[in-house]
């Protein structure tokens, strides 16, 4: 790792110019968040922001750090999962002056102690200088900052039950130790944070369910402009493009099962029938296992799958879909991967005791005692970006849109918003899309006032009821 007690932790620096290139290119893919810098350049409205970011370290979010950078913030940022980084992509940020601590294939030891790197703002001059926004994917920054200040209020801290929550505690005790109250001033200070994730975001609507959210959060995931393009259509390009890398399997022909027919189940279900697979689904939900059955997917239960298929993918964002009796259970060689953020769906630990022989990064061998073999992708962590490179730019910018929107609301309006979960409103969920749609050639049509007034719409928009489902 390049470190030199620079305000960075990257894996080389020599890799900016390639991550640069590769930025350059992702912008010409990224119109929604070029075009907020055209709008919002001049007026600079997160000028006094400073934004702790902890999501995945790609050359799109790199545009993303930058827009906001554009717009006059100051940013500490690290990856939200430790096999999701593309180390050119971090160098790049680190080279152009933002703190990044990202490494592709940190431990988790590294990943906590860089989430403690990513809150300390403090410096020789201004020991108590916090960050004042959280720009979260799943939830861990949120959740390292607010446990910082209930400790330091008297609560306990729970008693950690796996590797994850083992460093978690230590990097977090560390950083108590290190500076006392700096965490509870933090989370004074913070005017808000916009959640990226699904999974992040159920996490937030429990903390305000408790009464434990202390600062506004805006819910980024449930953009239309979000998780009905980049959890869709991104899961259906960047699925298979994983899955292909990681084993060079034959998807036609095979038969695959995808756990959970949510909008990632939903994309990963396409991805995989459109490179040939037989796909099935698995589903607790009555409304989706519908939909599935609907869109000519057999529904079935996982005990009959691992009897049936070759290729299994979770992205249910819930826990022990797979168990170790699953694997055990499934054809031999067949291949086993999660697409959810975390990587609790797979029963990984229960296979600890087996042999596991790394075949390339984020492909493993698993050699069971009666000599059945499985292959693991990505330790059970997110494939798309565990073994290849996540979804591509043009989706990622409808995300990172929304983002930026979110960002901006919460730093601008901060007596508008009650401690409690946001989505950002209907006129700019269609404004992100229609920032999206001369790129690809779109010829939208407009309403008359008559047509207007028949339906009950202004004009302009917003075109849908909040009620309407897309
Ligand atoms: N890898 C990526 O690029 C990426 C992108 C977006 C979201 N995500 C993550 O993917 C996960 C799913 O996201 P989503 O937006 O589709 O969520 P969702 O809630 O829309 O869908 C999840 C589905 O799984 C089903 N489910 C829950 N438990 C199940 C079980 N035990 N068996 C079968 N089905 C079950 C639910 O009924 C639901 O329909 C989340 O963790 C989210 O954070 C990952
Ligand atoms: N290319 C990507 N860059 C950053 N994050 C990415 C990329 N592809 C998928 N993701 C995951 C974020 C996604 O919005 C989610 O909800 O998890």
């Amino acid at each position: 790792a390049d470190t030199l007690n620079r305000d960075y932790v990257i894996k080389d620096i020599n890799l900016a110019e390639f991550g640069r290139d590769e930025i350059a290119i992702a912008e010409t893919e990224m119109p929604g968040l070029m075009a907020l810098r055209e709008e919002y350049g001049a007026s600079q409205p997160l000028k006094g922001a400073r934004i702790t970011g902890s999501l995945h370290m790609t050359i799109q979010t790199a545009v993303l750090m930058e827009t906001l950078v554009a717009l006059g913030a100051e940013l500490r940022w690290a990856t939200c999962n430790i096999f999701s980084t593309q180390d050119h992509a971090a160098a790049a940020m680190a080279a152009a002056g933002i703190p990044t601590f990202a490494i592709k294939g940190e431990t988790l030891a590294e990943y906590w102690d860089y989430v403690g790197r990513i809150f300390d703002w403090s410096s020789e001059d201004d020991q108590d200088r916090t960050c004042n926004m959280i720009l979260d994917d799943g939830g861990d920054a949120t959740m390292f900052a607010l446990w910082g200040a209930r400790v330091e209020a008297g609560e306990d801290l729970f008693e950690p039950s796996n590797a994850e929550e083992i460093e978690f505690v230590r990097a977090l005790k560390a950083f108590l130790k290190a500076k006392p109250g700096y965490l509870t001033a933090t989370v004074r200070n913070i005017k808000g944070v916009s959640e990226e994730t699904t999974t992040g975001v159920h996490r937030l609507y429990h903390l305000a369910k408790q009464g434990k959210l202390p600062f506004p959060a805006i819910n980024v995931n449930d953009s239309v402009t979000k998780s009905k393009f980049d959890n869709l259509y991104g899961c259906k390009e960047s699925l298979v493009d994983a899955i292909r890398r990681a084993t060079d399997t034959m998807l036609a022909g095979k038969v695959a099962c995808v756990a959970g027919f949510g909008d990632v189940g939903k994309g990963s279900a396409d991805s995989l029938r459109n490179g040939g697979a037989r796909v099935m689904v698995t589903e607790i939900d009555p409304i989706c296992a519908l939909q599935a059955a609907m869109e000519g997917y057999e529904v079935v239960t996982m005990e009959e799958a691992v009897k049936r298929c070759d290729i299994f993918v979770t992205a249910t964002g819930n826990e022990d879909v797979i168990t170790a009796e699953h694997m055990k259970a499934m054809k031999n060689m067949a291949i086993v991967c999660n697409i959810g953020h975390f990587d609790s769906e797979i029963q990984i630990s229960a296979l600890d005791n087996y042999d596991w022989k790394e075949i390339k990064p984020g492909t493993d061998l698993v050699t069971f005692p009666d000599g059945k073999q499985i292959l693991i992708l990505a330790k059970g962590r997110l494939v798309n970006l565990g073994c290849a490179t996540g979804h591509p730019s043009f989706v990622m910018s409808s995300s990172f849109t929304n983002q930026t929107l979110a960002q901006i609301e919460l730093f601008t309006n901060p007596g508008q918003y009650k401690n409690d979960v946001y989505v950002l409103p209907k006129h700019l969920d269609e404004k992100v899309a229609a920032l999206h749609l001369e790129k690809l050639g779109v010829k939208l049509t407009t309403l008359s006032k008559r047509q207007a007034d028949y339906i009950g719409v202004p004009v302009e928009g917003p075109f849908k009821p909040d009620h309407y489902r897309y």
